[in-house]
């Protein structure tokens, strides 16, 4: 079992700004969701986990050692798909893992071609192993993004928006390929899409603001809400006497009829009760006054 344990760690920029406020989570194999909307901190937070910011407080301890003072160790264990590669150069999809394998030290020839030869059937791109990886789609380019982030045995992958710009079908496939490999490694999944993290992951955690709202296991998050979830189709104008009754957690136009959602510990007059969904769990808790 690996674990993760980031104990009250905060981040400044330079220009003044907390990315990370007083952060702490304990995180061991498996899935893990880190949700948030744009600017919430999930990059600056990631970023500081694999060493490539120090925070200004605080630690990140993996698997008994301190990042911090020893950042080879995490960097070892470490593999990491980020948002995007931005440029992907013409050399095949079996050269690149090459290249990428030997700057991760990988030094041994036959073991690199065993590692690169069984990630590419993991990832099912054997048989474009002599394509140029300029010329994959989205989702081949993401699962070749596994691959290399899985060259070297890692035990922790941290995956940043993974499924941004996948077709459904793709989105599937590469979900179910981060869900096989999460059996035996910590998988930090930072997502503003709740459904992968429903999909996907045991344990969570809501960000906003450089702070943690909220975590724990979706399901439980879920519970919490049973029977406090209200809906109401109302009229566009009346929004604002609505937003000064009640907690309105979201509002959505169905057909062009607005429908607002709120949080109440009783049920509120003329609405109709919902079953709470991990959206709520994620809308209450951004909603929540502080
Ligand atoms: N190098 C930097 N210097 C100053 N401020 C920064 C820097 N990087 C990020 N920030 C700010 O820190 C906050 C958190 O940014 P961060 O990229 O960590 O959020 P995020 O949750 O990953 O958002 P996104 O999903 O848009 O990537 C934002 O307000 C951002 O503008």
């Amino acid at each position: 079992m690996n674990t993760l344990t980031i104990n009250g760690l905060s981040l400044t920029y330079k220009n003044g700004h907390q990315a990370i406020k007083d952060i702490s989570l304990e995180i061991g194999n498996g899935m893990f969701g880190l949700l948030g909307p744009n600017g919430a901190g999930k990059s600056s937070l990631m970023k500081t986990i694999v060493g490539l910011q120090k925070p200004r407080s605080g630690s990140i301890v993996f698997n008994g050692v301190n990042v911090s003072e020893n950042p080879d160790y995490m960097k070892q264990n470490l593999g990491f798909l980020p948002q995007d590669f931005g440029v992907y150069p013409k050399v095949t999809a079996y050269d690149l893992l090459e290249h990428i394998a030997l700057l991760k030290g990988i030094r041994h020839r036959a073991e690199r071609k065993t590692q690169i030869l069984n990630l590419l059937d993991k990832v099912n791109l054997s048989e474009f192993r002599k394509k140029e990886v300029h010329t994959f789609s989205g989702g081949m380019r993401q699962r070749f993004g596994v691959a290399q982030a899985l060259l070297g045995n890692p035990k922790i992958i941290i995956v940043d928006e993974p499924t941004a710009g996948l077709d459904p079908e793709e989105r599937n496939r590469f979900n179910s390929l981060l869900n096989d490999i999460s059996k035996e490694v910590i998988v930090i999944l930072s997502t503003h899409l709740v459904e992968d993290v429903r999909n996907l992951c045991s344990e969570m955690a809501i960000m906003d603001k450089g702070q943690v709202l909220q975590k724990g296991h979706p399901n439980e998050l879920v519970a919490r809400l049973e029977n406090k979830i209200w809906s109401k189709a109302i009229d566009k104008p009346a929004l604002d006497a609505y937003r000064d009754r009640y907690h309105i957690i979201s509002q959505q136009l169905i057909e062009r009829t607005l429908y607002i959602t709120v949080y109440s510990e009783e049920p509120p007059e003329d609405f109709m009760a919902v079953n709470p969904l991990l959206e709520h769990v994620y809308f209450h808790t951004l909603t929540q006054k502080p």
